[in-house]
């Protein structure tokens, strides 16, 4: 996957984000790679499209689309994290996890998000 995101931006040349058990947000500058998120979310429709329309709010209200593609992306998988730990089965996770993307706020992101910038 990192070596996906590099070959990537040196064929498009735009921000990028490739995600999955790790996340890849790779631009100009910067590789950020984060380590949130919980494998249920693979059990669950429309986890990534949902995920997209996050990362279009974060875009929306961000001069530096890789900055705000990480801060969307392990915001989403922090929340993940949090609805994991109160529910264990696709269907009530599903639930817990729309009310956490609700609940948290920027503190529990801050203590919770995983992320190495090289
Ligand atoms: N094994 C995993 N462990 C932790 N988080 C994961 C795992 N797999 C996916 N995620 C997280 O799930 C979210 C959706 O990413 P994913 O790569 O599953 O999207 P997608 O394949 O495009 O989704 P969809 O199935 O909706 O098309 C991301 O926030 C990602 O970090
Ligand atoms: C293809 C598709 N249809 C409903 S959800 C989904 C995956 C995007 O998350």
């Amino acid at each position: 996957m990192h070596a996906l995101a590099e070959v990537a931006y040196s064929k498009l040349h735009i921000p990028l984000a490739i995600t999955g058990a790790q996340d890849f947000i790779k631009d100009k500058d910067h590789l950020f790679i984060i380590s949130n998120g919980h494998p249920i979310l693979t059990k669950v429709t429309g986890a990534g499209c949902l995920l997209s329309s996050v990362c279009a709010a974060f875009l929306a209200i961000s001069d530096d689309v890789a900055l705000a593609l990480t801060d969307a992306i392990s915001y989403y998988g922090v929340a993940a994290e949090v609805a994991a730990s109160k529910q264990q089965h696709p269907g009530s996770f599903q639930m817990a996890f729309l009310d956490q993307l609700y609940a948290i706020d920027g503190s529990v992101v801050q203590a919770k998000q995983r992320i190495i910038r090289s």
